[in-house]
């Protein structure tokens, strides 16, 4: 039988973790939980520690301290991959990607054998609930600034929603994933397409969190405009 994680990443999700976690495993769908926890102050660790008493399918991971959204990942995807995990996914803690939906993603791999299936928002017009009007301007524009970039041929590049085989994180080198922040959901999504790994968007609808605060930051804005710059021009002319 198949081996599958579910990574949720988490900053300060003490009003989420919970109910997110009851949320995937009361899932008609066999799904191990990594939580990765940059030392929240609020006590998100803490809470899943006392989750870990009721479910021994939720595990923990904390780093020292605040680190990008990135290196949480990368930190989740070695673990899984040392643990023997077939199938990867990815999402958020605050609910907006419905934890219903991993079900579709897990079809998508699963049954119709695709490599990487991303949560897809822009794939049918913009599916976005709740996001003030800037904030969908700015990913949706980023979407295409991305794509125009780098070629590949998905709507939603910066989605934080998706499933990997394990096969497409062995192959990539998690130790050379250069961004730190959300455009490590580029980096990655741009590996796998050009290892030749099969990808396929599916629709979802994504809803801003009603708890807790989102932590993007100008920080994270400007390492995504440049860096996508500095990996396009890395894969034309070899290392910079
Ligand atoms: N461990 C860790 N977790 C983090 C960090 N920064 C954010 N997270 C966690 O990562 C998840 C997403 O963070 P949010 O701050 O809620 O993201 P968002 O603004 O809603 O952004 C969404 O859209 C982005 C692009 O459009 C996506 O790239 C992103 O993944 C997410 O889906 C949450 O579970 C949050 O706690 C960090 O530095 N470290």
């Amino acid at each position: 039988m198949l081996k599958r994680l579910v990574i949720i990443p988490t900053y300060n999700e003490i009003e989420n973790i919970s109910d997110i976690i009851s949320a995937i495993i009361s899932l008609p769908l066999q799904l191990d939980i990594l939580v990765v926890d940059d030392n929240s102050p609020d006590g998100t660790a803490k809470k899943v520690k006392e989750l870990q008493a009721n479910f021994n399918q939720v595990f923990l991971e904390v780093r020292n301290a605040k680190n990008g959204l990135g290196k949480a990942y990368i930190h989740g995807f070695k673990w899984a991959l040392d643990q023997a995990y077939d199938l990867i996914f990815q999402m958020d803690a605050d609910f907006s990607h419905n934890p219903k939906d991993l079900i579709l993603l897990n079809k998508a791999c699963e049954q119709n054998n695709v490599d990487l299936a991303i949560g897809s928002r822009y794939l049918t017009g913009v599916n976005v609930v709740n996001w003030p009007m800037k904030r969908v301007l700015m990913s949706w524009l980023a979407s295409k600034y991305v794509k125009v970039m780098t070629g590949l041929p998905i709507e939603d590049t910066t989605a934080g929603f998706a499933c990997f085989k394990s096969k497409v994180l062995k192959e990539i080198n998690l130790d050379k994933i250069k961004f730190i922040g959300y455009a490590f959901q580029i980096e990655m999504k741009y590996k796998a397409y050009h290892k030749g790994f099969s990808v396929e968007e599916i629709p979802i609808i994504f809803t801003d969190r009603t708890k807790g605060t989102s932590k993007m930051s100008s920080k994270i804005i400007t390492e995504a405009v440049f860096g996508i710059i500095r990996m396009r021009l890395t894969k034309l002319f070899g290392k910079l």
